[in-house]
C-alpha cells in the first residue's frame, strides 16, 4: 500500500495575473500542495517564474503546519543550475526543492565527462544541501531517463543524502497539457516495490482519465495542472484525483 494521496495542482495552468488568489482558492479547493514549475529556457524551452513571484505567492498561503502539510510549496525545478538556487527558494518559502536528476550528475555519471562543469553538483551533494537548509528534497527523472539511475541514490545508508521523494515525469518537462506517457508507469511500479514508504509523484496529463493508471502504478503524489484549473469546478476535480489513488490503495 502506498502513502496517503497528496494532491498537487500545478499552477502553471493558473491565471498569472491573478496568481495569489488562485493559489490560495485551490487550497481551499481541497488541494494538498501547490505544484510550483520553475522553468529557466535553457533546461527547457520554456520560461516561467523565478523566487520573488514565489515568494509573493507564499504570503496567499499557510505556511504548512508539519513536513508534507497542506500548504507545502512542491518546487519543480526544471533549471540547469540547481544548486544556484537553492537559498533563494527556502527564502522564498518552498517546502520541497525538487531538482532534476539530469541537471545534477557527477561527472563520473556523464556521457560526456568533458562537457561537465564545475557548476555540476551530484545528486547526493545537491539532496544533503537541500536537506542542510531545512526542506524537502525530490529528486526527479525525465521521460528518456531510466529509473536505475535512483537505485544507488535511494540505497544510500546516510539520510541526508535520500531524496524524501521521487518524481517520475509523465511528460518531457516544459508545458501543461500535454499526453499522459502511460509507457513511464513500469518506472513507478519499479519504485514502488523497492520502495513501499516512498512519495512518489507524477506530472503531466494527469487526470479523471489517466489517475487510475498512475495510482495502480504505485504513485501517491498527484500533479494536475490543466485538469484542475480548466475544470468547471476544481475542487471536484481534486476530490476524484485523490479517490483515484484510494481507490488504488484499498
Ligand atoms: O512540469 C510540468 C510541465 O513541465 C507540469 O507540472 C505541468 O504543468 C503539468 O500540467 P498538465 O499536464 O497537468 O496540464
Ligand atoms: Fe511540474
Amino acid at each position: 500500500m502506498a502513502p496517503a494521496p497528496i494532491i498537487a495542482p500545478s499552477i502553471l495552468s493558473a491565471d498569472f495575473a491573478a496568481l495569489g488568489a488562485a493559489c490560495s482558492k485551490t487550497i481551499s479547493d481541497g488541494a494538498d500542495w501547490l505544484h510550483v514549475d520553475i522553468m529557466d529556457g535553457h533546461f527547457v524551452p520554456n520560461i516561467t517564474f523565478g523566487a520573488p513571484i514565489v515568494a509573493k505567492i507564499r504570503s496567499h498561503v499557510e505556511r504548512p503546519q508539519t513536513a508534507y502539510g497542506k500548504g507545502t510549496f512542491d518546487c519543480h525545478m526544471m533549471i540547469s543550475e540547481p544548486k544556484k538556487w537553492v537559498k533563494d527558494f527556502q527564502k522564498a518559502g518552498c517546502d520541497n526543492y525538487c531538482f532534476h536528476y539530469e541537471a545534477a550528475i557527477d561527472s563520473t555519471a556523464a556521457e560526456n565527462p568533458e562537457e561537465v562543469t564545475d557548476k555540476k553538483t551530484s545528486p547526493k551533494e545537491m539532496i544533503a544541501y537541500i536537506h542542510s537548509l531545512n526542506m524537502r528534497a525530490g529528486i526527479a527523472i525525465k521521460p528518456k531517463t531510466p529509473v536505475d539511475v535512483l537505485w544507488e541514490i535511494l540505497d544510500n545508508h546516510n539520510k541526508d543524502e535520500v531524496p524524501d521523494m521521487v518524481l517520475v515525469m509523465t511528460v518531457e518537462p516544459g508545458f501543461g497539457g500535454q499526453s499522459f506517457m502511460a509507457d513511464m508507469m513500469p518506472k513507478v511500479k519499479a519504485l514502488r516495490e523497492r520502495f513501499p514508504n516512498l512519495n512518489i509523484e507524477v506530472d503531466g496529463g494527469l487526470s479523471e482519465k489517466t489517475i487510475d493508471q498512475a495510482a495502480n502504478a504505485g504513485a501517491n503524489v498527484i500533479v494536475a495542472g490543466s485538469a484542475v484549473f480548466g475544470a468547471k469546478s476544481p475542487a471536484d476535480a481534486i476530490s476524484k484525483l485523490r479517490e483515484g489513488v484510494e481507490k488504488a490503495n484499498l
